[in-house]
């Protein structure tokens, strides 16, 4: 069935539907990791988005249920080049088409995606719409007009706090939209995990007396969030804090600096960063669309990590408190495992190790 794309320059792409036969509208962002599509799919912080991949052959591993990062796929919808129509992996369970039939996710194939995108890199993040039908000038406009993505931490968070026998450190892990793979990553430490909800109240997190807080990714404009701020205010100077992507710009904003949107983000499996802790460089896993703003933070807070590809700041730490955060993804999933040692780092730094509180540039 054929399908259109329409951007919100007034650009269109034709191309074939597949998955969910409908409509889809988000913001249209574009990652570039040759495999992962499962992880990206089920990643809550592409809530509201319509991902593009650059890689051109996208299904040829099929859907298990094991590479998900939640439930369910998150993506607004889907833009590929090529659908691998017979996919072919020991683990495979179902095909990419029905997997997004069975979650009701409109994709489309047949797109030049090479091209759009160039657009995106050139005009920055647009919506877009994926549609089977026709639809009038009119009527698009307003869709984009009154497409708004201000609620979906509240759509993805957990409903009720959870537990996760360990018996190690206590975490208390805040989801705004988390990985399942922070979670992975946290249990393989035996930590205890409790996870609450997103807009929990600092009485309620420290009530339980946890050894340290974990801030998780989400979807989203991090100042859309004002009151989630003002908790995460409360928190520092009482427990150890480590901030992932959402979290990392929240704790900035709670520290007292500012955030700022990228023209098109950074989504993908192989961006350079710089540690400054130890001079090396680490190839991260990317998934974000705001950023923290240079010379925003104050004097107690120093820049920890560096993007190489344009200089972005990628992670922060406080001189004094042990408390610290990546913009990037130490949980990978997709891409490369060589961060998880930032988890290590927030254990140390849970049992009072100095050495990881802080560096003095
Ligand atoms: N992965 C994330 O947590 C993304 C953070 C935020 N929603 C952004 O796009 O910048």
């Amino acid at each position: 069935m054929k399908a259109t794309l329409i951007l919100e320059n007034g650009m269109t792409f034709q191309g074939k539907a597949f998955g969910h036969l409908d409509e889809a509208l988000g913001e249209v962002v574009f990652n570039t990791g040759m495999t992962g599509y499962q992880e990206i799919l089920t990643d809550p912080s592409y809530t509201g988005q319509i991902v593009t991949m650059t890689y051109p052959l996208i299904g040829n591993y099929g859907i298990n249920l094991e590479d998900i990062e939640s439930a369910t796929p998150k993506v607004k919808g889907f833009i590929v080049r090529e659908r691998a129509v017979k996919p072919n992996h020991w683990r495979c369970e179902m095909d990419i088409d029905g997997y997004l039939k069975q979650h009701h996710i409109m994709a489309i194939e047949g797109i030049d995606t090479r091209a759009l995108t160039k657009i995106i890199r050139t005009q920055g993040t647009m919506k877009g719409i994926i549609t089977i039908a026709e639809i009038r000038e009119e009527v698009i406009r307003k869709r984009f007009d009154d497409f708004q993505n201000n609620d979906a931490v509240k759509k993805v968070t957990t409903k009720e706090v959870y537990e996760i026998g360990g018996v190690g450190k206590h975490i208390a892990v805040i989801d705004y939209g988390i990985k399942g793979n922070i979670i992975r990553s946290l249990k393989n430490r035996n930590c205890r995990i409790t996870v609450f909800p997103a807009y929990s109240t600092a009485m309620e997190i420290l009530k339980i007396n946890p050894d340290g807080i974990l801030l998780s990714n989400g979807p989203g404009d991090p100042k859309d969030l004002p009151e989630i701020t003002e908790t995460i205010k409360e928190l520092l100077n009482k427990k150890p804090v480590f901030g992932i992507c959402l979290g990392h710009q929240l704790l900035s904003l709670a520290l007292g600096g500012d955030t700022e949107k990228l023209k098109f983000g950074h989504r993908g499996c192989n961006h350079p960063v710089k540690d400054l802790n130890n001079n090396r460089v680490y190839i991260t896993s990317q998934n974000h669309g705001y950023v923290v703003k240079h010379n925003s933070l104050p004097t107690d807070i120093v820049v920890s990590h560096i993007n190489l590809n344009d200089n972005s700041i990628e992670g922060i730490q406080h001189k004094e408190l042990p408390i610290f955060s990546v913009q990037f993804h130490p949980e990978a999933s997709p891409g490369p495992k060589e961060n998880d040692y930032l988890f290590d780092r927030f254990i140390k730094m849970m049992e009072g190790d100095k050495q990881c509180q802080g560096i003095t540039a």
